[in-house]
């Protein structure tokens, strides 16, 4: 199967997948995610959109100020960014991956000619089977960090970048009815009739290195949605968890293209 044919997968990994919930970055999740990206790039073109530079970094350092001062985040990923992308390389170089690093801004989605660069750019990186690396350019944001996470930054580059599906691995089965979570007994929503039906899901809680929450995927997912793109939300804890979910052997949340708001 050429390049063209294949189809374009963005998926966006977690900080609290990348740490298997833990306090550093989980070089077994790393492999895992490369053996699968090996095992499925017959038949898909991966664009990875991860974060954990922040959590990368705190494995390393700490830096003054209590770790939730905006610049000390930045500073920490910043670090961090570099420690990731080091364990991406090695591990995806065992399997005769090769990858590269894009990160982007929101501001550079606004303007025609940044948005045509990052379109070329990747085109030709995945024409060269790299496998692009992105994450936002911590250094220059301030929304992002405070207020959002990649979850969005992933379905803006899927629209940009045409994909056929977007992947959100987080660390639950998908997203839960709000009445199960209260329950304790987390149940799946694996059918969706409408974007607003998830919405009134979300329920306030995050983990522990997560940022946005289920609010930033369920937005994610209405961006991707309005470009007729379907979205699945899987538990990038579990291993396989993509070829799980392309075999249909696993529960996660799949909101076709064909879902409305
Ligand atoms: N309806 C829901 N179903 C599942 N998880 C939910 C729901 N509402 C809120 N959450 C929370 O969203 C979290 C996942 O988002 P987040 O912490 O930002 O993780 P990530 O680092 O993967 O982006 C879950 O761990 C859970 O605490
Ligand atoms: N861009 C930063 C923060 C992004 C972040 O934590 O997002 P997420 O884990 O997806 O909720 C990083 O790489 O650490």
């Amino acid at each position: 199967m050429n390049a063209k044919t294949k189809k374009r997968i963005v998926l966006k990994i977690g900080s609290n997948t990348l740490t298997k919930e833990t306090n550093h970055i989980s070089r077994g999740k790393i492999e895992d995610i490369a053996n699968q990206v090996a095992s499925l790039k017959d038949e898909y073109e991966f664009i990875i959109v991860s974060s954990g530079a922040i959590a990368a970094a705190k494995q390393f350092v700490q830096l003054e100020g209590n770790g939730k001062e905006i610049n000390v985040k930045q500073a920490l990923a910043s670090i961090g960014q570099l420690h990731l992308m080091r364990i991406y390389q090695e591990n995806f170089r065992e399997l005769g991956l090769y990858v590269s690093q894009c990160l982007l801004s929101y501001s550079d989605f606004k303007s025609e000619s940044t948005r045509e660069n990052i379109v070329n750019t990747i085109n030709i990186l995945c024409e060269n089977d790299y496998i692009p690396i992105i994450n936002e350019n911590d250094t220059v944001a301030t929304d992002e960090i405070q207020f959002g996470d990649n979850d969005k930054l992933a379905a803006m580059s899927a629209v940009l970048l045409k994909a056929d599906l977007l992947v959100i691995a987080t660390n639950t089965n998908g997203i839960y009815t709000r009445n199960s979570i209260e329950q304790n007994q987390p149940k799946t929503i694996t059918s969706v009739n409408s974007v607003e039906q998830l919405l009134n899901e979300v329920a306030d809680g995050k983990s522990s290195h997560g940022t946005g929450g289920m609010l930033s995927k369920v937005e994610a997912v209405k961006i991707a949605n309005s470009a007729n793109i379907e979205t699945w939300i899987l538990n990038g804890l579990e291993d396989d968890f993509i070829v799980r979910a392309v075999n249909g052997s696993s529960i996660f949340t799949k909101i076709e293209k064909t879902v409305t708001y």
